[in-house]
């Protein structure tokens, strides 16, 4: 349907579709049964004309309206998720990297997927079939009522005991039926790093453990899916055992009712059997469809680390980068406070024990963490003064273990600049000592990289990663252990083409690292040592 029309009026019509492919189908069933009754009394064929067009247009109307019901529906809920999509992704951007805690990958991605996925049944297979099943309900208990008002009650007594007896019986059999999200959330989790880490698993002979953890999780997965079966059952039994009440008391009760209009009385509680099966299925995803919203929401809950100034200062031309006795730390300052100075163009080297928290400075450099105490000044800018965004569009990162995505060279470098063409892509390989191994390559810029960037060399993945940094144009260069996993001569190569960044008119760099190779290129080195226990 036309994307002009407004969501309200789309779900609307989508609605009206839905009660009148219901009534359609209470219809086909009422009309054959009075067709029946009356064709028994063999009247003229012309008396039964009006029924037998009915049921045809019943029978036709109701898969028609269904069809269109689908499409508005589904047009309202697709559109609902892909919002939805779009914000769980504005919420991790939000606090990633920094801020995500405990929370691991595969129950990230179990999150944006089948969490969103699962709230899109919220409107289709939850709030709908309640709204289609009430409206439908309520026509058929008025049709019965006007043919006989003490039906119409007992019918409206059915619908009643079975939309409770649905909800208590969902709810006492189901109350441990939440833990489905969290069940595949485990079970994406453990699949998710067993893949990631299968080489080291097998290595270390660890593979059984993980198996029997992967299976482990399967099982509570497989346990909350049965458990979900089981309520269905459970509420289809409730459905058809209040429809056949509710038909044998009308059926002790139909005796002042006309005898042609008898079997329409007696088949209404079986023509809301659907509406009243929709409803059971919507309780039965009720819980999932709550934690899965639960989940959703805690995601859009957590703390973010840093937090843009209420009127943020502009950024500053200069790129002169100052830490003022800083301390940084995840849970509380793990640093002695630590201070440098690194001009335009100009060149530093941090260094110190493992765990004392160098990456962390980077982190904090990049105003993905704030510092504990001190000032980080960019340009004679606190840091803590400019938005996040501008801090990173001046200051860029090279990590230890960048992620290369399984796509071409120049899809990889595509994404520091999407516009970048062929000679910027060209110049930033050349800048980053890749473009004569990449013209080498027979398909040069479009080789495909394999997964995390398999089919290049250790060297030649760290040099791709570079080139993307270079692409993205910061005027400061923050590069984690640039030459780790290297050899000796492969981290003096790229050294060289490191350091000829820099210099008047180029880029500032901070070098992390413990290599003394490294260490003994750069004229300042800053030492970071922990605080005492
Ligand atoms: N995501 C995190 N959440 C909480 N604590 C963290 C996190 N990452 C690191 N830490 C802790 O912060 C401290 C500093 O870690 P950091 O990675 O900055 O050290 P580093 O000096 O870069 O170490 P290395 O040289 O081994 O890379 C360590 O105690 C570490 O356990």
């Amino acid at each position: 349907m036309s994307r002009t029309y407004s969501r309200r009026t789309r779900l609307g019509f989508g609605l009206a579709t839905g009660v009148a492919a219901q009534l359609a189908a209470v219809g086909l069933l009422l009309a054959s049964a009075w067709l029946i009754v009356r064709a028994a009394e063999q009247p003229p064929v012309l008396y039964l004309m009006v029924a037998i067009v009915s049921v045809r247009f019943f029978g036709i109307s109701r898969s028609v309206l269904r069809y269109v019901e689908r499409l508005a529906t589904h047009d309202v809920a697709l559109a609902d998720a892909v919002e939805q999509r779009v914000a769980t992704y504005t919420d991790l951007d939000r606090v990633a990297p920094a801020g995500l805690g405990d929370l691991r990958r595969g129950d990230l991605v179990s999150r944006v997927v089948a969490d969103v996925a699962r709230l899109q049944d919220r409107l289709l297979r939850l709030r709908i079939p309640w709204w289609v099943g009430l409206a439908a309900t309520a026509v058929v208990v008025g049709v019965v009522a006007a043919i006989d008002l003490r039906s119409g009650l007992v019918i409206a007594v059915g619908v009643a005991v079975c939309a409770l007896a649905l909800g208590r019986a969902v709810a006492l059999v189901g109350a441990s039926r939440s833990g489905r999200s969290e069940a595949q959330g485990r079970l994406s989790a453990e699949v998710a790093a067993s893949a990631v880490a299968a080489r080291e698993l097998v290595a270390f002979g660890a593979a059984d453990r993980a198996r029997e953890t992967a299976a482990s999780a399967t099982r509570d997965a497989q346990s909350a899916q049965s458990g979900g079966a089981s309520v269905a059952g459970l509420g289809s039994a409730v459905v058809l055992a209040v429809a056949g009440l509710t038909v044998a008391v009308l059926a002790a009760w139909s005796g002042g009712v006309d005898p042609v209009l008898v079997g329409v009385v007696l088949l209404a509680p079986i023509a809301l059997i659907e509406p009243w099966d929709g409803w059971s299925e919507a309780e039965r995803l009720r819980p999932e469809v709550t934690a899965a919203a639960a989940r959703l929401a805690a995601l859009g809950d957590l703390p973010q680390p840093v937090t843009d100034p209420g009127s943020p200062r502009t950024l500053p031309t200069s790129s002169v980068l100052v830490v003022d006795e800083v301390t940084v730390g995840w849970d509380g300052p793990v640093t002695r406070p630590v201070s440098f100075k690194v001009d335009e163009g100009g060149t530093i080297a941090v260094t110190g024990p493992s765990g004392v928290g160098k990456s962390t400075l980077a982190y904090a450099l990049l105003r993905l963490l704030p510092a504990w105490h001190g000032a980080i000044t960019l340009g004679g800018v606190g840091t803590s003064e400019l938005t996040a965004a501008d801090v990173r569009s001046r200051i860029g990162y090279l990590g230890q273990d960048d992620a290369v995505f399984d796509t071409s060279i120049r899809e990889n470098l595509r994404i520091a600049d999407p516009d970048a063409d062929e000679q910027r892509l060209r110049a930033a390989l050349d800048a980053a000592g890749l473009l004569t191994a990449v013209d080498a390559m027979p398909q040069g810029l479009d080789t495909p990289v394999g997964e995390h960037g398999g089919r290049l060399s250790g060297g030649e993945r760290q040099r791709l990663c570079l080139a993307r940094l270079l692409l993205a144009d910061h005027r400061v260069l923050v590069l984690d252990e640039p030459t780790e996993h290297l050899d000796a001569p492969t981290a003096a190569a790229l050294m060289d083409d490191v350091l000829a960044l820099a210099g008047p008119g180029g880029r500032s760099l901070v070098v992390i690292s413990h290599s003394p190779a490294v260490l003994s290129r750069f004229d300042d080195v800053v030492r970071l040592s922990r605080v005492d226990p």
